[in-house]
Formats: C-alpha cells, structure tokens, sequence
C-alpha cells in the first residue's frame, strides 16, 4: 500500500545540503572530507537506531553509504565551483548546515523504524519510486541503487 515517500524525501533533503556544505567549505579553504565528524553523524545514527529498535550495524553501514555519496556530491559540486563565480552567499557550516543534517538523520532513522514496523521490509518498493524522488543533481544513477540497496539491509534489532 502507502510507500515510503517521506523517507525518500528526507534522504534527498540531506543529500541537497551537500551543495551548501560544499559552497562553506570551498569559500573557507576546508577539506571536504572531515573523517572526525562522520564518527559523530555515525554514532548518533547508530543511538537513534537503538532507540527506534533498529539494528545499528545495519544503521552505520546505511549511513556510511550515504556519507560517501555526500562527499561525492561535495567534490562534483566544487570542481564545478571552480569556474563559476560564487553563486549565493554561503550558508554557515556550524551553527546552521550540521544541526539541521543531525536532525535529518534523527528523522530518516525514524522514517525507516515506522515503516518497516507497518511493512517488515523495503522489498515491495520499486526502485523507481526511490529514484523519482531524489533530484539532487550531482548523484549518479549507481549511486541512487546503492543507496537504496543499503536501505534495503536495514533491520530491526
Ligand atoms: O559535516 C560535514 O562537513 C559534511 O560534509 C557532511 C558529512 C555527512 O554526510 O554527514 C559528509 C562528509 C564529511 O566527511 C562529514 C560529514
């Protein structure tokens, strides 16, 4: 019956922020890459999972899926930035981007617990209805079925 579309949209939102995050970082002169702070997304996905009644190894492997995808998005973008002028006045990384993809993450490891409580599994999904909904430019067709693929793993506790 009902599909997942809130999910979807949550995942697609969290990957459209990498455009921001990338713009703060190129304009700062930072690395995209922040190895310490993936530690910190990870755990709190793998916390929130635990308390949603989600296995958090399924969690983390998720996540990590969706943390490579983000820096992917991230080193595309700002190649491109490289010859265009700067497009917007950046966002700031810290206090506004870091909160808000916390807060994502909170909601798509809760998306995923409600529906898998209602429907057990992601396998009545068409992967068409996945692929529909993420728009951000800068990810791939392969990197749209992995993710979803890793979605697909997630398991209750
Ligand atoms: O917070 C950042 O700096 C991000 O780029 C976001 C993010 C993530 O997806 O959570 C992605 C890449 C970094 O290595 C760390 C975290």
């Amino acid at each position: 019956d009902e599909l997942p579309r809130n999910l979807f949209e949550s995942i697609n939102e969290r990957l459209h922020y990498m455009e921001d995050v990338a713009l703060f970082k190129a304009v700062n002169y930072l690395p995209i890459e922040n190895v310490q702070r993936e530690e910190v997304v990870i755990e709190q996905s793998k916390r929130a999972a635990f308390e949603r009644g989600l296995n958090p190894q399924s969690i983390e492997s998720f996540f990590r899926v969706q943390i490579g995808i983000a820096k992917a998005i991230q080193f595309r973008y700002r190649a491109d930035l490289l010859s265009e002028p700067v497009p917007k006045e950046p966002v700031d990384l810290n206090d506004v981007i870091r909160p808000e993809l916390l807060r994502l993450g909170d909601e798509i490891v809760s998306r995923i617990s409600d529906y898998l409580t209602r429907h057990g599994s992601f396998d009545q999904v068409p992967f068409t209805e996945f692929e529909a909904i993420i728009t951000v430019r800068y990810v791939t067709a392969a990197e749209k079925q992995r993710l979803f693929e890793a979605l697909k793993e997630v398991e209750p506790l």
